[in-house]
């Protein structure tokens, strides 16, 4: 009798979690596009008719379905790239699909509270948003997966590409998108507080340590007070470590320095740059909140030297701000950094600083999602490294030094933020 109860209740759990995965429109998805496009204006009048996308081709791809359309012609492709936040709304709306594996069901204990399990497993679970990504070449590529990206991605060492500048910095449907230093050269991050500025960063930098020990050195400058950064401080690769405004001028005045002199050296040796020189070492100059600095002219004249001419000579920037303004990312800034990683913002404008382009607005709210743009924007999910995984990953490289008084007259490093070491770039 009780397993009869039980396989009855079982199969109305499955009826609900089919009725949960259908309830809402029986529409295709093909068909709602093409209606959510006419709906929001996106189409053109040709001879007094009103034209719209054509649907060409539907393949099944992993985890979802990839549509092709064709445009009619005079639209745009940018129109609706920029709106690909009211194709996914509209696609999510009155379509609910809840995360339920029915194999839960067989963990059921079978006592008085069976029905309360089952009603628990059914509601407990998390609505499910499709997500789409969008392609124009020559066709309009619309891919609809049926779930979400992930929410958390974990860090693992196997993404690393060891002995190069080629650091992982996030997770598509695809692979995983690496951003490589020598060829991109510097980096922005941006987005809204919480979403991951500074897990990505730490990441970076413990990623460089790992693939370039005796080659990578950091100044890192923490204009939030210092405790993202703090952990790398006695890393023997951390030349300076800055958390004020005035630890930042006096670094970016030994960055600057130092880099003049490296460059120097490059272009007497007849010699475009750092790798045709065959120099192995490179610094990164990692700055969190930058909009800090905004306000100090003198600073930003010198990291606008640095970001121009260290490209060529191996000191690379990374620069991140919480405040996409473009008093925070200066024009000069931004056209020597065209490699971004921006996390949700809150509006299109701020999202155009970063990006040149809207997106960053309409991403979900998720801690790691972002966009990340070279040539292409690609959204992903970077890699999630915990503390305690970086704690163990660079203890290895920690050395406890006394601080002296480094005897020029200036701060004594007992007490100030800095730590005075030079940055010696040599040939291999
Ligand atoms: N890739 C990720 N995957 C999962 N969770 C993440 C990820 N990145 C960040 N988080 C979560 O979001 C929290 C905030 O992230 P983080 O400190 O990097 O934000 P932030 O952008 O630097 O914020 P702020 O500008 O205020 O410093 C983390 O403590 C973590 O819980």
């Amino acid at each position: 009798m009780l397993v009869e109860v039980g396989s009855t209740i079982i199969m109305a759990g499955v009826a609900g979690y089919s009725y949960l995965k259908t309830n809402g429109s029986s529409m295709s998805d093909s068909d709602k596009i093409q209606r959510i496009f006419n709906n929001a204006g996106m189409n053109v009048r040709e001879n007094g008719k009103v034209k719209t996308i054509r649907i060409h081709r539907k393949t099944k791809i992993e985890g979802g379905v990839e549509y092709v359309f064709q445009l009619p012609l005079g639209m745009s492709a940018k129109q609706i790239i920029d709106h690909k936040n009211v194709l996914e709304d509209g696609l999510n709306a009155r379509h609910k699909v809840f995360e339920f594996d029915p194999t839960e069901l067989l963990t059921l204990k079978w006592d008085r509270t069976v029905i309360k399990q089952i009603m628990k497993i059914l509601t407990s679970k998390k609505i499910i948003r499709k997500e789409i990504e969008i392609d124009f070449d020559g066709m309009l590529r619309i891919r609809v997966y049926d779930s979400s990206l992930g929410n958390e991605i974990q860090w693992s060492d196997d993404m690393l590409k060891l002995k190069t500048w080629s650091v992982p910095i996030g997770i598509t449907r695809n692979g995983t998108i690496y951003h490589d230093f020598d060829k991109r050269k510097h980096l922005i991050v941006a987005g809204a507080t919480g979403f991951g500025k500074s897990v990505i960063m730490k990441a970076i930098i413990t990623a460089l340590i790992l693939s370039k020990p005796s080659e990578v050195t950091f100044s890192l400058v923490d204009l939030k007070g210092g405790p993202a950064f703090a952990r790398f401080k006695n890393a023997k690769q951390v030349v300076h470590f800055g958390v004020d405004t005035t630890d930042a001028l006096e670094i970016l005045q030994d960055v600057q320095q130092k880099m003049n002199d490296d460059y120097k050296k490059i272009v007497d040796g007849g010699h475009e740059d750092v790798s045709e020189a065959g120099i192995s070492k490179r610094h990164f100059l990692v700055v969190d909140e930058a909009a800090d600095l905004a306000g100090d002219q003198k600073s930003m004249e010198i990291l606008t030297d640095i970001v121009r001419k260290g490209r060529g000579a191996g000191y690379y920037v990374i620069y991140a701000t919480q405040y996409p303004s473009a008093q925070a990312i200066p024009m000069q800034i931004k056209r020597n950094i065209p490699a971004r990683l921006c996390f949700v913002l809150d509006s299109a404008m701020a999202s155009m600083t970063v990006l040149d382009g809207p997106g960053a607005e309409s991403l979900p709210e998720i801690p790691g999602r972002g966009i990340y743009k070279e040539v292409k924007q690609t959204i992903l999910q970077t890699p999630y490294m915990s503390n305690k995984q970086i704690q163990e990953r660079i203890q290895p490289h920690v050395t406890i030094r006394t601080r002296k008084d480094d005897g020029d007259g200036q701060k004594s490093l007992q007490t100030a933020t800095t730590r005075r070491h030079s940055i010696v770039i040599e040939k291999v």
